[in-house]
């Protein structure tokens, strides 16, 4: 056998292939030094940097020369079968010189992952699911919601949603509206249980905050998991805790202050592609689609932020563009399915969406094995420190940052999953809160726009573009996108399942507290949440999990919205009754944001000035009540889209935007 380490053992330390120190061990050494033993009482240990040193290893020489080497070496013993073995139980093929996984086209780079901290989960038995619903429907603290027909809805609908355990089809509409809707008449926690399915809700935000802070070893996320493995693989949102907590401490470093800063002018880059055909808009007078704006250049920002690819989405839609919608779409689905119809034998061969989302997915990780590779191929070490003094001026990408950084090396499967999970979780969700916020600001009191405007131009006065002391000195702005936070949260429900038997606290919930079994399913939804109170409000979840995209997100939102508002108004092309809403993983429109924008501020301009004549028509509004002697009350909130909702969850929806010109 050749006297050589087992190739491509991803995920496992590896001897250096270059620059081998005297202590080191060489590509020759016939075994590759074994890890650390992980124990749980101790933390995970580096090794000594003479061991721990590696060089990337270059596939298409290395594993190519070494398969050449026994197809011409006549020793074919046990090793040489076992290893054919591994390889075809790990996905691993060679052809043409090249190894590919999986149909993958990887470069390997050598993994060099710290031992894991053993964090034990113990699989969870048909057993555990069935126990807390029994506990569900026998204790008495928790109340259960009593399943209503959704107004309007057919009552077959109603049946196949309870006995399918479709929520959304139950729901009849936006899930969280209805859990809003339960919880206003069942207090702050209950149990929902329907068909197969049981779940216990909890708005109270001790409760939430006891969830989300719990260790790891306690609270997964149960569903959410199982629907995004296939997607994000082992990416930060889906990852097992081991996994995780070596992830997450290697790619928070990457969202360093400097970073974030040299972030605006991508911001405002991508804003001033946006803002142009925003601008043939204003000139034809035509109505543009807004939701869909603020999805392509959120788009093109984080393909350009986390690997430095452009989608381009903004300027035309592509095979890529639209092969990454259909993959996002997917994931909404199965999100909302309670049937994981997608594990069905051979689904990805003869479903027609799953066979469509294999080739979407194999598309885009294309994408990403080459940008991988190349940053791989063209890789300078560097300490966390030396990085963020670095003016990646062609590439700042969070790849480079990952790839670069000394002593966090990592398998380039592991690295795909981080990137496909940003990709994801960072791209509807800011869309999301530019569309709400750009809604509400265009539907609501114009005197709230009109602040936000001044504001804006105030603060961006002679500028193109906001920088970072630009955002801070824009209070107004930041607000108003929070708010809209509040009254959309992206993603409106998290997600946990109990892994331990566990207890509750009471809150203010008045209950003393819950106990909730292993294998709970639990949906912890703060909206709406009117309660100024430590986890009451939960935009970016909390706890270990908490987003590590938050900032990044508010000033790429800040950025867009202050340089559109900055130059535009909006007119709604029909009614904002027609925006509709409808849920997956994030808050949509039904029918998309259509709006005709205008330049400066078209609804107060007199209508003789072409104009929405606001003023002029809340100044007759006035004198017509005056003259009436009836209620002076001008404030002119268009309330109908409001009472629409109000009623479907039965008048808890908050007051939108409080009156603008006090608070
Ligand atoms: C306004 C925009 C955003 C909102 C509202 C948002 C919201 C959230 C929420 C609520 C969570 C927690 C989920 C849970 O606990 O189950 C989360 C996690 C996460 N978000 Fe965001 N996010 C936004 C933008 C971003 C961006 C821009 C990125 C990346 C560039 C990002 C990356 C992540 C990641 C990786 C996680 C998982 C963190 C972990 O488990 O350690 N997010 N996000």
């Amino acid at each position: 056998l050749p006297s050589r380490p087992l190739p491509c053992r991803a995920r496992t330390p590896r001897p250096s292939l270059s620059t081998p120190t005297p202590t080191e061990p060489t590509t020759n050494s016939t075994r590759p030094p074994s890890p650390p033993k992980p124990s749980p009482s101790t933390k995970p240990s580096k090794s000594p940097p003479t061991i721990q040193r590696t060089a990337l290893l270059d596939s298409l020489s290395y594993e190519a020369d070494l398969l050449q080497t026994w197809e011409e070496s006549d020793q074919r013993g046990f090793d040489y079968f076992l290893e054919k073995l591994r390889r075809s139980f790990s996905n691993l093929s060679f052809a043409d010189g090249r190894a590919s996984r999986g149909g993958r086209d990887w470069t390997f780079s050598p993994a060099r992952t710290p031992p894991l901290l053993p964090i034990q989960r113990r699989p969870l038995t048909p057993l555990d699911a069935l126990k807390p619903a029994l506990h569900a429907l026998t204790r008495r603290e928790v109340p259960i919601a009593e399943i209503e027909m959704p107004r309007g809805g057919s009552a077959l609908g109603f049946i196949t949603g309870v006995l399918g355990g479709d929520l959304q089809t139950l729901a009849g509409g936006p899930l969280f509206l209805l859990l809003a809707k339960y919880c206003q008449k069942n207090g702050p926690v209950y149990t929902l249980a329907f068909g197969p399915k049981s779940f216990l809700i909890v708005s109270d935000p001790c409760m939430a905050r006891h969830v989300l802070q719990s260790r790891p070893d306690a609270y997964s996320k149960g569903v959410l998991e199982e629907i995004l493995k296939p997607i994000m693989g082992n990416g930060l949102i889906p990852a097992d805790p081991a996994t995780w907590k070596v992830r997450r401490r290697a790619i928070v470093p990457g969202f360093h202050r400097r970073w974030l800063g040299r972030m605006v002018s991508l911001f405002s880059g991508a804003a001033a592609e946006l803002l142009g055909s925003v601008d043939a808009a204003a000139a034809a007078g035509s109505p543009l689609e807004m939701e869909e704006r603020f999805c392509s250049v959120s788009l093109d920002i984080i393909g350009r932020a986390v690997f430095n690819y452009d989608f381009g989405s903004v300027r035309a839609e592509s095979p890529v563009v639209k092969a990454v919608y259909r993959i996002l779409r997917e994931a909404e689905h199965r999100s909302t399915s309670f049937i994981p119809y997608w594990d069905l034998p051979y689904a990805s061969r003869w479903m027609e969406g799953q066979v469509q989302f294999r080739k979407d997915m194999s598309l885009l990780d294309g994408i990403l094995a080459s940008m991988i590779n190349g940053a791989v191929a063209t890789r300078s070490e560097a300490s966390v420190e030396e990085l963020e003094e670095r003016d990646e001026a062609d590439d700042p990408s969070l790849l480079r940052f990952l790839i670069d950084m000394r002593g966090e090396d990592v398998d380039s499967e592991q690295m795909r999953d981080d990137l496909m999970t940003m990709l994801i979780a960072g791209h509807e969700t800011t869309a999301a809160v530019l569309t709400w916020t750009l809604f509400e600001l265009a539907r609501g009191d114009v005197r709230m726009m009109e602040d936000v405007q001044h504001e804006v131009r105030t603060v961006l006065a002679g500028k193109a573009a906001p920088d970072y002391d630009d955002i801070v000195n824009m209070p107004r702005l930041r607000q108003s996108l929070t708010e809209s936070l509040r009254l959309y949260p992206e993603p409106p429900i998290l997600i946990r399942r109990a892994l331990k038997d566990d207890s509750l606290p009471g809150g203010g919930s008045g209950i003393p507290s819950v106990k909730v079994l292993r294998g709970t399913d639990i949906f912890i939804s703060t909206y709406p949440n009117e309660v100024a109170s430590d986890f009451a409000f939960l935009p970016f979840g909390g706890g270990s999990r908490k987003c590590i995209g938050d900032q990044f997100a508010m000033m790429e939102a800040a950025v867009l919205m202050s340089m559109l508002l900055k130059k535009f108004d909006f007119e709604f092309a029909g009614s904002p009754d027609d925006v509709g809403m409808r849920t997956g993983a994030t808050i949509h429109t039904m029918n998309g944001l259509n709006l005709i924008p205008h330049e400066g501020n078209f609804r107060t301009r007199s209508k003789e000035d072409g104009g929405g004549g606001w003023w002029d028509m809340k100044r007759e509004e006035y004198e017509r009540k005056r003259a009436a002697g009836g209620d002076m009350d001008v404030g002119g909130r268009e309330e109908k889209w409001k009472e629409k909702l109000r009623e479907r969850v039965g008048g808890v929806l908050p007051d939108l935007f409080v009156d603008s010109d006090t608070d």
